[in-house]
């Protein structure tokens, strides 16, 4: 039977809907996003709780004129699904389909492409400006969640925006969890808010503010709409909302159902993904779990990412030395700074795209003062399906140019615990970067020998030709060279990018007269320069050949897909090993 879901192709053929039966449309809105999910992976959680919101925003306003930002945008399914996008919903997150998040070259009605969070309230009072200053009389509106908000970022928008006359609104979804349950001192204010306990600090801060609504029921979410849309000033509108509303598995469960992966939608059953290999995240919180038993001076910090970063056991065991202290990227690391000045060994867990946030950090309050703050780069190269905003590409080439800071990868799960082992002992700051997925092992063996911070190892000694490889890709060249069998190929594993093992990179050029140098992230800058501009200031006169990730963003596609894209996949180095 058809429904009102399929009559609609554009936001006209919402706003043709009869109000009354908007209930209905998010009924079928909920059953379209559960049934595509199941078997098209995503974001899940967070877009239920914003079915009714979505639906009254371009019931309300005429967008795409009036523009709608949402912050992160791991939320914006329904909205891609009532703007245009219906059809190729399927295609969600997959090689040259739709991707997870607003896009501007993806769609009119995404107003502002998001990925990372908080930076919705600046990016709209931007826009707010510009129209106005353009003459343009159109509405801007930014929804923000309840973790995001609490954000540097997103107070030093709230700062500006409360202090100008601009008629932006400001939709606080409030559902009192992020990915892990919230923390922080602002959730407190926002329950007693709920509780009518307290006046809003917004309103201190120059907004109008209207709360708490019940964002699940139409009637109220349109009569808020109407008053404010009479108050031509910044405002706030607090929305209550559940996390998952609708599927009750994912109101159960709120941090399973953030990001589930496959699912039976009928039984709630997860299909497990993991395989029979370990991956580098059950390799990083056991190694942590150890290392904080033997070193009371160890302390783990996340911004936010507590069960992504696989902390969850850890902070069971240790509560006071493992802390979550929200989406707040350049507060840990200063905080890490803090702590490793007064002798503290911070372990700061932190997504190689997030850190991208806090980089004055790194090199104002860590590098330059030298403070040993050990940086566990997680996500570290491609990450799949969240695509561009997420990649963790850039790392190796932004840390390798700040003075101080070494830069390390493992090659596999036992270089990565030795390399958190050895860390503890650092003098100066340094990073171990590692990527999201499996290791080649079924088991984990907790056993730490030390590392010399700057050396490089021989794997193989070969004729004509050194492999030089940076981080797990390593693994990936031992495969092909056992299968190749050929004396031309030596494989020298680099385990730092900073400081260069200089002493093996000039046996190095005397051995060889051709060198290949492979790793997970960006040429420009990375540890393929490395050795060229070493190489260079050694005069060698040989060929080198840098093999990583082009200079441009790449887009959603599975990991394996994108090293093909790239050249990166086996299939790729055979033919160039073979062509030489
Ligand atoms: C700068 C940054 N740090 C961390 C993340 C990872 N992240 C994505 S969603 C999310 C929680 C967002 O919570 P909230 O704003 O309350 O929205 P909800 O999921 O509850 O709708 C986090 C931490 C991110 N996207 N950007
Ligand atoms: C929206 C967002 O930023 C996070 O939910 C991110 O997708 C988490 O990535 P992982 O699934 O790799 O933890
Ligand atoms: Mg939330």
């Amino acid at each position: 039977m058809e429904g009102l879901l399929d009559h609609i192709n554009s936001t006209k053929d919402l706003r043709e809907i009869p109000r009354i039966q908007l209930p209905k449309l998010a009924n079928e809105l909920r059953d379209f996003i559960l049934d595509t999910l199941a078997v098209k992976p995503g974001h899940l959680g967070a877009s239920l709780g914003v079915i009714e919101l979505t639906i009254a925003l371009h019931y309300f306003y005429n967008t795409p004129v009036d523009q709608l930002i949402w912050d992160v945008g791991h939320q914006c399914y329904p909205h891609k699904i009532l703007t245009g996008r219906k059809n190729q919903f399927d295609s969600l997150r997959q090689k040259g389909g739709i991707s997870g998040f607003p896009s501007i070259i993806e769609s009119e009605f995404d107003a502002f492409g998001t990925g990372h969070s908080s930076t919705s309230i600046s990016a709209i009072t931007g826009m707010a400006i510009a129209d106005r200053l353009q003459g343009k009389t159109n509405q801007h509106i930014a929804v923000i969640g309840d973790a995001s908000i609490a954000s540097g970022m997103a107070f030093e928008g709230l700062n500006h925006l409360g202090s100008t006359d601009l008629d932006v609104l400001i939709i606080l979804n409030d559902n009192s969890i992020g990915i892990d349950p919230s923390v922080g001192a602002l959730k407190e204010h926002f329950f007693e808010l709920e509780t009518g306990l307290n006046h809003s600090f917004f309103e201190d801060l120059g907004f109008h503010y209207k709360g708490v609504v019940d964002g699940h029921d139409f009637d109220s979410l349109f009569q808020s709409l109407e008053e404010l849309k009479s108050y031509p000033k910044p405002k706030i509108l607090h929305i209550k909302t559940v996390k998952g509303k609708g599927y009750a598995n994912a109101e159960a469960d709120q941090v399973k159902w953030h990001a589930p992966g496959l699912f039976n939608k009928e039984t709630g059953e997860i299909s497990s993904s993991k395989g029979t290999k370990i991956s580098y995240q059950t390799v990083f919180g056991e190694t942590i779990s150890q290392l904080m038993r033997n070193n009371p001076k160890m302390v783990a910090i996340t911004p936010a990412m507590l069960t992504g970063s696989n902390l969850i056991q850890t902070q069971k065991e240790f509560p006071e030395r493992v802390l979550d202290i929200g989406i707040a990227e350049q507060h840990a690391v200063t905080l890490a700074a803090g702590m490793a000045k007064q002798g503290v060994i911070p372990y700061l867990a932190i997504y190689s795209t997030f850190l991208q946030r806090a980089y004055d950090q790194v090199i104002h309050d860590v590098a330059l003062q030298n403070l040993p703050v050990v940086f566990c780069i997680d996500r570290a190269g491609f990450v799949g399906s969240d695509g561009a905003t997420h990649h963790g590409i850039l790392d190796i080439a932004f840390l390798r140019s700040i003075p101080n800071m070494v830069v390390a990868a493992p090659m596999n799960e036992q270089d990565f615990q030795n390399l958190l082992y050895s860390a503890q002992f650092a003098t100066s700051p340094i990073s171990i970067r590692f990527p999201k997925g499996n290791t080649e092992v079924e088991a984990l063996n907790l056993n730490f020998q030390s590392i010399e911070i700057g050396k490089a190892e021989e794997l193989n000694s070969g004729t004509e030709v050194a492999i030089l490889t940076f981080g797990t890709i390593g693994t990936r060249i031992q495969k092909i060279l056992n299968e190749l069998y050929s004396a031309k190929f030596g494989h020298y594993k680099f385990l730092f990018a900073k400081p260069l093992d200089t002493e093996m990179l000039r046996q190095i050029f005397t051995q060889y007269q051709t060198i290949i140098t492979l790793e997970d992230g960006v040429l420009k800058g990375g540890f393929g320069d490395a050795v060229l501009e070493f190489a260079n200031d050694a005069n060698f006169k040989g060929n080198i050949i840098r093999k990583g990730y082009p200079d441009e963003f790449l887009e959603h596609a599975t990991v394996e897909e994108l090293e093909e894209m790239v050249g990166l996949d086996e299939e790729s180095i055979y033919s160039l090993l073979n062509s030489l």
